[in-house]
């Protein structure tokens, strides 16, 4: 049979194309409160998707689909690496998180969640507080990361930046020969939920800092900390945070920061950080390695939160949560292992290792169960 395409017909082709390596993606939009948002499902192979919702003024629909198509692909490594037995998924919302925001906004966001019957469970990312999810589950179960007054386990971003602090201990250990916080310089790229808690805790162990954001009252904040306990804070600009001779390059804003041009710049010695993507492309692992600079994988250093939330299934507890989110520790000595020993890079050695975990999960799901799905609910 002969099949005319229109040109509608071939840029829905082209999504698909886009979409090649995910089960599903939702695009939602509600003109009454000017919600835009996808919802991007890479995979529920282990369980239901799980992610968070990003809000940010993305210039184009396809910055913003390319956004939620990486970040959710992100999740399901993420899960594997943290051994929860949920799947891949992630929001975003096009607006301005300062400006665009409004209970209206979450509550038409928290519908669309609600139509994917539990496939999709989501909380908070980049521009967006457990507060605003408050909204979001009146719609809709699918909610994680609440505060503890509504029932959730609260703000995820303090396990996160516990376990990025893990990850920076991981990486001293194996790049300066002590575990040790103190003594040294950290560029801090972002001092918003999770860089702030990081920041603090750093120049609590006795570090220096030099940090940048584009709002000033957290870097006037996180200046007058460091006085106040007597460490040096120097505040830089967007651009010369990739210049600064530190340490470790501590990234908790926005991905793709590891490229081409910063890398040509950088003058430290390790990277490890929250933000999700950190590397503009696969290759930019190789190029950080031939520069001697250690990468820790985003995905394992900065999952603290998602094993706060997938923890929701059973109760959220703190303290098992802060356990878990200690395991980081183990996991990335383990894969600056395998990577030395194979040749690889540190993100090779991370893929690989979740790669074969997934290949056992499935294995094993369909050997006991004859079904691909755990059988718990997450909420009723
Ligand atoms: N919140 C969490 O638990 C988790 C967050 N992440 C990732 O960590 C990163 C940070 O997340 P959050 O702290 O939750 O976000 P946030 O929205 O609370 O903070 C981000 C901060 O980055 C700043 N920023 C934005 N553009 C910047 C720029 N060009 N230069 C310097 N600073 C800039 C913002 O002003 C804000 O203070 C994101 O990539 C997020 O996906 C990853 C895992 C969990
Ligand atoms: O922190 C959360 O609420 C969910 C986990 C997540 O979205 C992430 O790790 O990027």
């Amino acid at each position: 049979m002969n099949i005319m395409l229109s040109a509608n017909e071939s840029q829905t082709l082209d999504l698909f194309f886009q979409m090649r390596e995910h089960e599903q993606v939702v695009f939602c939009l509600d003109e009454a409160t000017g919600l835009r948002a996808i919802i991007a499902i890479h995979s529920t192979a282990l369980g239901p998707a799980l992610g968070g919702c990003r809000m940010h003024p993305y210039a184009t629909t396809e910055e913003a689909l390319a956004d939620a198509l990486r970040l959710s692909k992100g999740m399901t490594y993420k899960c594997l690496a943290a051994d929860v037995d949920f799947g891949g998924g992630k929001a975003v919302i096009i607006g301005n998180p300062r400006k665009d925001k409004s209970p209206e906004l979450f509550r038409a966001f928290g519908q669309f969640v609600e139509s994917l019957g539990g496939r999709f469970y989501t909380g908070t990312d980049m521009g967006t507080t457990p507060d605003d999810f408050v909204h979001a589950l009146k719609e809709t179960n699918c909610i994680v990361g609440v505060p503890e007054a509504y029932g959730g386990s609260g703000d995820s971003s303090v396990p996160t930046a516990a376990g990025v602090v893990y990850g920076i201990q991981a990486t001293n250990d194996v790049v300066f020969g002590s575990k040790h916080l103190h003594g040294k310089t950290y560029a801090v790229q972002g001092l918003g939920k999770v860089g702030k808690k990081v920041a603090l805790r750093l120049l609590e162990e006795g570090a220096d800092l030099y940090v940048c954001d584009l709002n000033e009252a957290a870097v006037e904040e996180v200046v007058a900390y460091g006085k106040q306990i007597g460490a040096s804070v120097k505040p830089v600009s967007g651009t010369d945070i990739y210049r600064v001779e530190a340490d470790v390059f501590v990234p908790c804003a926005f991905g793709g920061v590891i490229n081409d041009e910063t890398i040509a710049e950088l003058r430290v010695k390790a990277v490890v950080g929250s933000a999700n993507n950190q590397l503009a492309d696969k290759r930019h692992a190789r190029m950080l390695k031939e520069k001697g600079i250690v990468y820790a994988p985003d995905y394992i250093v900065n999952a603290g939160g998602l094993i706060q939330v997938a923890d929701e299934l059973y109760g959220a507890n703190k303290e098992r949560v802060l356990s878990k989110t200690k395991a980081i520790y183990d996991t990335l000595l383990a894969i600056y292992a395998r990577a030395e020993s194979e040749g690889m890079t540190t993100i090779e050695a991370a893929d690989q290792f979740c790669e074969e975990r997934l290949e056992k999960r499935k294995r094993r799901n369909h050997f006991f169960t004859h079904q691909k799905r755990p059988k718990w609910v997450v909420r009723h």
